[in-house]
């Protein structure tokens, strides 16, 4: 397997005044495959975020490091889009001129700008909104114009922090599979958190299992469903066999 991304024996220490420095994740191990959609889980406070924010640059290890293509991590970089649970949007922007911003700071000419946000906005079903400002969106037409303007910078790499964690059970369904979708025709390279085991499941090729104090990987599950995933996999015995043995490990880590 040629790695996307490489986590190499990462520790993080954080030193909190008047209590021990501990490590939110120690000697963390992981090679993220060239076009794989990896799904994290474990209980609150494991160091999910604590690694992703490692791997987009805006944690710095304490420990080891990171690579993409290779080449170290010292900070953010545009190949890198994050996607956390708050949509960040700017206010004031419209849908269009939000999928937009990124295109115009890379340098993009107006027109072509225009094309790929469109594109973009319309994958994720945003074309009759595109005119709408954020704040008559709802929660789930909001997280869609944010994965809309992180894909349209074309990143590699998308590294999503819980971003349906906000969403209501049915709008994030929908969004599971309408991020599937894209992941399918633009393939990038996923690393996504979340709490929810179905969830993980259902959209990974490998779902990695943290465990708590100190932080680090438990163990990896490789889920060899097929894709498209679709209800009838949702709802299938391999499924559910798979999603017992993730939450088995998420929650009785020292049995399994
Ligand atoms: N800047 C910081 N300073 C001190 N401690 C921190 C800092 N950031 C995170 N931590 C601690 O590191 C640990 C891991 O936090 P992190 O947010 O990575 O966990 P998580 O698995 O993403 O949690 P959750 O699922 O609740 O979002 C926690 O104990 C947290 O309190």
């Amino acid at each position: 397997m040629t790695a996307k991304i490489s986590f190499r024996n990462v520790t993080k220490t954080y030193a909190v005044a008047g209590q021990a420095p501990f490590n939110a994740i120690e000697d963390f191990n992981l090679d993220v495959a060239d076009g794989e959609f990896v799904t994290v889980v474990g209980p609150s406070g494991c160091g999910k975020s604590t690694a992703l924010n490692v791997a987009a640059g805006l944690v710095r290890p304490s420990s080891g490091g990171i690579t993409v293509d290779g080449a170290r991590v010292e900070g953010p970089g545009p190949e890198r889009g994050v996607i956390f649970q708050q949509y960040a949007l700017f206010p004031w922007l419209t849908v269009r001129q939000n999928v937009e911003f990124g295109l115009r700071i890379a340098g993009h000419r107006r027109d072509e700008r225009r094309r790929i946000a469109d594109h973009f906005i319309d994958l994720v079903g945003l074309t009759d909104f595109a005119g709408a400002l954020p704040k008559t969106l709802s929660g789930g037409m909001k997280q869609r114009c944010a994965i809309a303007r992180a894909y349209a910078v074309n990143p590699k790499i998308l590294l999503m922090d819980e971003p349906f964690g906000a969403l209501d059970a049915l709008t994030r369904v929908q969004l599971q599979d309408q991020l599937l979708a894209m992941w399918s025709r633009e393939r990038r390279t996923v690393v996504f958190i979340t709490h929810d085991v179905d969830e993980a499941v259902y959209l990974a090729n490998r779902v990695v299992v943290m465990a708590a104090r100190p932080g680090r990987l438990h163990r990896v599950v490789d889920v060899d469903l097929p894709f498209p995933r679709t209800e009838d996999i949702r709802l299938s015995a391999a499924f559910a066999a798979l999603r017992n043995e993730v939450w088995r490990s998420v929650y009785h880590p020292a049995l399994n």
